[in-house]
């Protein structure tokens, strides 16, 4: 019992009084958010805002891989996870999202869409990896062999008929010509009319989060207020104009899951069941926050 511990630190040891303090104070919650500039407004003084969070950032597929394997106890995943996992939830409306044009995804083809045969497919990405072969299935119906493209090579490294990269360096323009471009948020809207939610934090059903949701949704919004100074921030560290950094943060993504978002989140939902690419019957869970709709 705590109480019977804290009675005996007062004639302890150093190293015993070292377990009992131990046995006080709770394990950090271990977060883990995107290391890429459209996550930087979700994560704003969110250490010091939640008590007792431990933030780490990583690539979206290898934090992924962090929450499922318990590396991690909250993730700023893609929201491919939570659609395959009955385990996760969805914790807080901090999300991000875009609504049209998202700069930092895009499909680059060497062959008209319809031919592409092989896709290098960003291994930092799991959920525009499953939303370019469910369009390219849906539009022109290819189902391509993939490969995987590793997160430091670039497009030249492989011959494969197209390419989709994600994250920081996919908001610079190759220097190779291609047959068809695709920026896989604009591609969206025309197509469903919907917004596009790319990654969400999650966390295991049986995991406790104390007062984290509102946390991660004071950080966001700190960052949102803050975004000319994010841009002015990181641009330089990715070699981007700020003015680009700035337009990205602000006109291109978005941070809320709302009504319009959760419609779109079902849809990829639905389409990638009906791809083959998520499993039937997982339910959108929504801890603590707004309902799935
Ligand atoms: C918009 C982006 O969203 C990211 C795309 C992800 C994916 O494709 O799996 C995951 C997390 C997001 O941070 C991007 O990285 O460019």
């Amino acid at each position: 019992m705590k109480t019977a511990g804290y009675n005996k630190s007062d004639t302890a040891t150093g190293n015993e009084s070292q377990t009992i303090m131990s046995d006080l104070i709770p394990p950090p919650i271990r977060v883990g958010a995107v290391s890429y500039l459209n996550s930087k407004p979700l994560i704003e003084d969110l250490e010091d805002l939640a008590d007792n969070a431990e933030l780490m950032l990583d690539y979206p597929s290898l934090l992924a891989d962090d929450l499922a394997a318990g590396r991690i106890d909250v993730g700023l995943v893609p929201s491919i996870e939570v659609i395959r996992n009955p385990d996760y939830e969805v914790i807080s409306n901090a999300c991000v999202a875009t609504q049209g044009p998202v700069l930092s995804v895009k499909m680059y083809s060497r062959v008209p869409l319809g031919e592409i045969k092989r896709l290098a497919l960003d291994m930092g990405s799991r959920t525009s990896a499953t939303l370019v072969r469910i369009m390219l299935a849906e539009q022109y119906g290819v189902f391509p062999e993939v490969e995987p493209l590793p997160i430091e090579q670039t497009i030249e490294a492989t011959e494969a008929d197209a390419i989709l990269l994600i994250g920081d360096r996919a908001i610079h323009t190759p220097e190779t010509k291609f047959v068809a471009t695709w920026d896989l948020g604009e591609e969206w809207l025309r197509w469903t009319g919907l917004p596009f939610v790319f990654a969400m934090w999650a966390v295991r059903r049986d995991q406790e989060t104390g007062n984290l949701d509102t946390a991660l949704c004071r950080a966001r919004d700190k960052g949102v207020a803050m975004l000319d100074e994010i841009a002015r921030r990181e641009a330089p560290k990715l070699g981007i104009d700020v003015a680009v950094a700035e337009s990205y943060l602000k006109n291109n993504l978005s941070f809320y899951l709302g009504p319009a978002e959760c419609c779109g989140l079902r849809l990829f939902q639905e389409l990638a069941i009906k791809t083959g690419l998520a499993p039937e019957g997982v339910p959108l869970v929504f801890r603590n926050c707004i309902s799935a709709g």
